[in-house]
């Protein structure tokens, strides 16, 4: 017993340790990443900390990231164990699933309908949810929050399905939205107690483990609305009036993707998940950031007004010239990234790295605000300033060596990287270049 909790010979540095506990009791329950960036500054780039039995790895630099995510991505494939991601979707939602058979033929068969190809032939839906937000802005500027998700959540729901959502109220988004807060709250770290890594929680009876009634309560719901509308798909798909949406392709092609039904209700639902709040994030960022900092948005402005003009709307072609605006997409996923702490990975063996020992199972995190708020390689990081990525290709200090940074970096890394990235980056172009086309943001009266 007085191991448990004990850091190990061989294991990278971390925090000082406590009995059983190791050091659960001082793991943050929110804003991880400010407290895993000062440990950073302690014990390095690599560090290790003991959660009860458990190792976890947090990784702050990018040069570790594609020592261990990218050349060793096959030994950091996995998914730390998720009793409540297991209990709500049986293990089928791709982005906490674990490595397995099914995770492998989802993550085939979203990559292959989400290529650079395929999101290109979604642009113009993205175009057209764009000209609606701009004019709901026009409208009612003071709901820009709501605005900015129901564009994404709409952009989701008509690739996938073919439905839009005109409207923030629309069925589908106010049922995709409520269940998500529940989801939310049932995978919020430190709400619950620690069934994973205490497994005898899990047999507690469901009267006095409220998760568990989250758990079956968010199960339900997410079934009636993900499966409800792959049911439409396949109703289409039947009567060979199928729509070109991404569902129906995947209803098509199921038996080449080798998809069950369960897979196929549960791949839409985690799409609609990974697309919606993530994008709007970001988008409100862009918002808020060009109000903190009206300097950038004047910049903007002006490369926007010489190269697009007063005329006519932007058009995706247009980003290729206007720098600025590209730094500014950039400057956004360093300053304040949608993922901060990505989504953990967790090593199926056992692996050396710089003289270190990483056990098999030992949780990772890759740290990508640490990475980008390193004042090491980056002046001033608590700063908006798109010019730092006019002056250096990753915005870094001059005598900063970045060759190991990449662009990618906020959409994860190895084979876990986000699939929907070139559909983001569709949405993020677009969008950011209308903002900042049609509007001055201004802090309100
Ligand atoms: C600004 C927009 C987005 C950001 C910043 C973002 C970021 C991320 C990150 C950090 C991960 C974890 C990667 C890792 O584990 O290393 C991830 C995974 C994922 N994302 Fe995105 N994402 C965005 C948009 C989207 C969109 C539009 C979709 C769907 C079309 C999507 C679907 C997914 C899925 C399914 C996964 C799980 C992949 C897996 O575990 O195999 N994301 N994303």
């Amino acid at each position: 017993l007085s191991r448990i909790g004990r850091r190990k010979v061989g294991l990278p540095p971390g925090p000082p340790t406590a009995p059983l506990l190791g050091n659960l009791h001082i793991f943050p329950t929110e804003f991880a990443h400010y407290k895993f960036t000062e440990w950073a500054q302690v014990y390095g780039d690599v560090y290790s900390l003991k959660i009860g039995p458990g190792t976890a790895i947090v990784i702050s630099s990018a040069e570790a990231v594609r020592e261990l995510m990218d050349k060793r991505s096959a030994t950091t494939v996995d998914r730390p164990p998720n009793f409540m991601a297991d209990a709500v979707t049986g293990g089928l939602n791709m982005v906490l699933a674990r490595y397995t058979e099914e995770w492998r033929i989802l993550r085939r068969t979203a990559s292959a309908v989400l290529t650079p190809n395929a999101s290109a032939r979604h642009l113009h839906i993205q175009r057209a949810e764009a000209a609606q937000l701009m004019y709901d802005l026009l409208q009612a500027p003071q709901g820009f929050y709501t605005h900015i998700r129901r564009y994404a959540n709409s952009v989701m729901m008509s690739i996938l399905y073919g439905k839009r959502c005109p409207r923030y109220e629309t069925r589908e988004a106010t049922a995709f939205f409520h269940v998500q807060h529940l989801w939310e709250a049932a995978l919020e770290p430190g709400a619950h107690p620690p069934v994973d890594l205490l497994p005898f929680l899990r047999y507690i009876p469901e009267r006095w483990a409220p998760w568990k009634k989250l758990c079956k309560e968010v199960r339900k719901l997410q079934r009636e609305l993900y499966f409800g509308l792959l049911g439409e798909c396949e109703d289409r798909v039947w009567k060979g009036e199928d729509s070109g949406c991404f569902m129906d392709e995947v209803v098509l092609r199921q038996e080449e993707f080798a998809m069950s039904r369960e897979m196929t209700g549960y791949l839409g639902g985690v799409l609609i998940e990974g697309g919606s709040d993530t994008t709007s994030s970001f988008l409100q960022t862009v918002v808020l950031a060009l109000t903190a900092f009206p300097e950038t948005l004047r910049k903007a402005q002006e490369e926007i007004d010489r190269v697009v003009g007063p005329n006519r709307l932007p058009t995706p072609e247009d980003i290729d010239h206007l720098p600025y605006i590209q730094a500014i997409i950039k400057e956004t996923h360093r300053f304040r990234p949608v993922a901060p702490l990505a989504v953990p990975h967790c090593t199926l063996a056992f692996e050396e790295y710089r003289g270190f020992l990483i056990p098999e199972g030992t949780t990772i995190f890759v740290n990508t605000w640490g990475i980008y708020h390193d004042p090491k390689a980056f002046d001033e990081p608590e700063v908006f300033n798109p010019d730092r990525y006019i002056a250096s290709e990753y915005g870094t200090k001059p005598a900063f060596d970045a060759s190991d940074f990449k662009h990618t970096l906020p959409f994860g890394s190895g084979r876990r990287i986000c699939p929907g990235i070139h559909v983001a980056n569709n949405s993020l172009i677009v969008n950011t270049m209308n903002l900042i086309w049609g509007f001055n943001f201004s802090p309100p009266h």
